[in-house]
């Protein structure tokens, strides 16, 4: 199976992708557009493309880009703990202390944020469209004093000498990643690392009345439907509109969930189903 992820080699989304997908043929993209149309347009089978970051919160682009532009269903989830640590050029091993630039993605300088004020108040960053991105850029600009962000593959892929190791600031951090398919089925995967099932809604409320996001989450709160994450986001129609993700904590059903999409729809809501999906935790 071919599998499209947010490359290149060595990004956080190629280690999910290679835990759950061992024997997959892996394509690298250099952006998540780029990642999400290649599976539009049937180039791979399979996504997969970084959603949210229990630091940092959700991968903007991501979500954005499903929503506005390439509408893919969500058919699987890939759960991963991430480690940052500070790399550079082997040339520059002895003298690190001294970088003037920090390369990574804006997610992995967020999440290194304390240790970055703390160390490096001199140093200025550059963003990157994924951590091994920068790594690579690192590794072929050896006459430059720059680090890169990124994990311990992008160091050995990149041959780049890691100089601090576990830079992020909170133990706690894992990343989710979406799986996404050209068209809605069962991910046909059984894997041990199947830790659930999800749905994900996005709902608009029709106007804005008092009370409108609370009769929302009274439709799931009285079927005892558990919600494990509710976002707005711009609906880029005006300053002010606002359109809503929603997470079930569990699979769509024959009568809970469409009876809370029904009822939202009686409220004027439009209401998309994303995805119904399994996740997958990599501890
Ligand atoms: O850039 C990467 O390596 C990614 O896969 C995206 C990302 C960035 C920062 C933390 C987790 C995932």
């Amino acid at each position: 199976m071919k599998i499209g992820y947010l490359g290149p080699k060595a990004t956080f989304t190629d280690l999910a992708v290679t835990t759950v997908f061992p024997n997959a043929e892996k394509v690298p993209y250099n952006t998540i557009p780029e990642c999400i149309d290649a599976v539009s347009s049937g180039e791979v089978e399979l996504g997969v493309v970084p959603l949210e970051n229990a630091i940092e919160g959700s991968v903007n682009l991501t979500i954005d880009y499903l929503v506005h532009e390439q509408t893919l269903p969500i058919v699987g989830e890939i759960v991963a703990p991430i480690q940052q640590h500070l790399m550079v050029h082997p040339n520059h091993a002895d003298d690190w202390t001294a970088i003037r630039y920090v390369y990574s993605h804006s997610h992995a300088i967020a999440q290194c944020h304390k240790f970055l004020h703390q160390h490096f108040k001199q140093a200025m960053y550059e963003y990157t469209t994924s951590t091994s991105a920068a790594a690579k850029f690192v590794s072929e600009n050896p006459q430059l004093k720059i680090a890169a962000i990124a994990n311990r593959l992008a160091a050995q892929t990149y041959g780049l000498t890691i100089v601090q190791e576990n830079i992020h600031d909170y133990d706690y951090n894992h990343t989710r990643f979406i799986i996404v398919q050209r068209e809605n089925g069962e991910l046909a995967i059984d894997s041990p690392l199947y830790a659930g099932d999800k749905t994900t809604l996005m709902i608009t409320l029709p106007k804005d009345q008092a009370g409108a996001l609370h009769q929302v989450l009274s439709a799931f709160a009285w079927r005892k439907l558990n919600l494990t994450k509710i976002e707005s986001r711009p609906a880029k129609t005006g300053l002010g509109n606002y359109f809503f993700i929603v997470d079930v904590d569990q699979k769509m059903d024959e009568v809970l969930i469409p009876g809370a999409i029904a009822e939202l729809e009686a409220l004027d809501c439009s209401v998309q189903v994303l995805g119904s999906y399994p996740y997958y935790v990599i501890k």
